[in-house]
């Protein structure tokens, strides 16, 4: 797959460990900052990356902040972007099968390096189940273009 992958300052160090093994298992990666633990405001490399998914130059996302909230908000504010913040690797699993998340964001802050490859390497791997949880899809789908949306419970 083509990865794009971004953090702020705070991620900064675990981006460029989580490249490597990215690289390892076989994807592209594109690293799209920062270069260094200088402070920076992570909207603008969320954006970047989302930009790119929702271009279609890229499949997946990886965001790195300080607790991934900061990634997460943003990254959802995307139309077709679902992002998560996952902490676990039931998280990372349930994020792909049954949301079919675009975009994982992880906590340097939080994580130790061998769950983040833990969570990282399961959330690449785990592929969408489809059937009802694409119709749950098209329902925050339709909540993007219009809130306000009459949604049918149900169908
Ligand atoms: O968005 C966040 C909090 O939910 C991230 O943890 C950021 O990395 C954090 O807010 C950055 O804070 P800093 O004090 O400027 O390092």
């Amino acid at each position: 797959m083509r990865i794009a992958i971004a953090s702020d300052h705070r991620g900064f160090q675990m981006k460029n460990r989580l490249i490597q093994l990215v690289q390892s298992l076989g994807h592209d990666v594109t690293d799209f900052g920062p270069d260094s633990t200088d402070s920076v405001d992570y909207p603008d490399f969320a954006q970047h990356v989302c930009e790119g998914i929702t271009s279609g130059d890229y499949d997946r996302g990886v965001l790195i902040c300080g607790t991934g909230i900061g990634m997460c908000i943003t990254a959802n504010k995307f139309d077709g972007i679902r992002a998560a913040n996952c902490n676990d690797s039931v998280t990372a699993e349930y994020s792909r099968l049954h949301n079919d998340v675009n975009v994982v964001c992880l906590s340097a802050d939080q994580l130790s390096d061998q769950l983040a490859d833990q969570i990282l390497q399961i959330w690449l791997k785990a592929e969408f189940e489809g059937g009802r949880h694409a119709r749950r899809l098209d329902k925050i789908a339709e909540i993007e273009k219009s809130p306000s949306a009459e949604l049918t419970p149900g169908a």
